[in-house]
């Protein structure tokens, strides 16, 4: 045996998800000559849980089977650093497309080869960041979505884009070592990753293993900002003009003064006065494709 594999699996991850029975099929045809040793997460502890689990187990490659949510479970668990696979079953995944695997296919795929890249995070707070962070826009539609007690965000996201246009400026403070300065924005979004789960590029030029982390206002005030955007969003260039805005940082302080939502990869985090950021570079091991 090559591989000493543990997989941790969510089975609530997902609308249409595939059984634990299935995707083990799967995966040991494409990862050949591996043992394989299945954890299931209950929604309760799991971080302790699966500490436990690798601790017993002693793998040498960690595969996870789940939604961005299992995914930094599974990060925030890691007490030292051990090669992490995205098997994606959630309705976004977006650190799984920033790292090529687009599907559950692509993720089985990409075990066959196990080519594993350093993958900076970015501590805000003392949490852990491994795509992307808002104040503003994603954050108001989580909650939204939240008071609605509706599972499958992303999706609505998606659907949701021209929603930009009826959300207010707001101000921020940015402040980094060597200068102040305010800015107001409709989205102020903290970037480890070049796209969004959707897949629409939101940070060109963004990469995951660089040791830093964007931060970008993006605006959509007139119908041709829209199409800047639009445009950027499609092809990955950075539009020329006044719609976007990025800054390459290790780390920053951000001063929230107008109390706008903020959220985590997806987790709404209250309206909190002020952020530390910084970047962690090369924290992580992911397999890509
Ligand atoms: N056995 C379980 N029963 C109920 N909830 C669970 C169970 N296992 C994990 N969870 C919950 O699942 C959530 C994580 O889901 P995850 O984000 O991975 O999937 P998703 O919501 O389908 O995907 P995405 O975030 O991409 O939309 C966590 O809130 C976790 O507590």
């Amino acid at each position: 045996m090559d591989q000493k594999a543990l997989l941790i699996f969510n089975p609530k991850s997902g609308s249409d998800s595939i059984s634990l029975e299935e995707l083990s099929e799967r995966i040991a045809m494409h990862l050949k000559q591996a043992e394989l040793s299945i954890f299931q997460t209950t929604g309760e502890n799991d971080a302790d849980k699966i500490r436990k689990e690798i601790n017993k187990h002693n793998p040498n490659l960690l595969l996870v089977a789940g939604g961005d949510g299992t995914v930094k479970l599974v990060a925030e668990s890691l007490q030292a650093q051990l090669p992490i696979a995205i098997l994606p079953l959630g309705s976004a995944n977006g650190l799984a497309k920033c790292l090529g695997i687009d599907l559950l296919e692509d993720g089985l795929e990409a075990l066959r080869h196990l080519k594993v890249k350093n993958v900076d995070g970015i501590d805000i707070n003392g949490e852990l960041c491994l795509h992307l962070a808002d104040f503003g826009f994603n954050a108001n539609l989580i909650e939204k979505f939240e008071e609605q007690g509706t599972r499958g965000m992303m999706g609505y996201i998606k659907s949701s884009f021209s929603q930009i246009f009826e959300t207010e400026p707001y101000r921020y403070l940015i402040k980094t070592k060597d200068e102040n300065w305010e800015v107001s924005t409709r989205m102020l979004l903290i970037a480890n990753g070049d796209r969004f789960g959707t897949g629409a590029i939101v940070n060109p030029g963004g990469s995951l293993d660089d040791g830093k982390f964007e931060l970008i206002t993006l605006d959509v005030e007139r119908l041709e900002h829209l199409f800047e955007v639009g445009k950027s969003l499609v092809s990955g260039e950075t539009p020329i003009g006044e719609s976007m805005k990025i800054w390459k940082l290790d780390s920053c302080k951000i001063e929230n003064l107008d109390q706008v939502n903020f959220q985590i990869d997806g987790e709404l985090k209250g309206q909190p006065e002020e952020v530390s950021v910084h970047i962690q570079a090369a924290r992580f091991q992911f397999v890509v494709k």
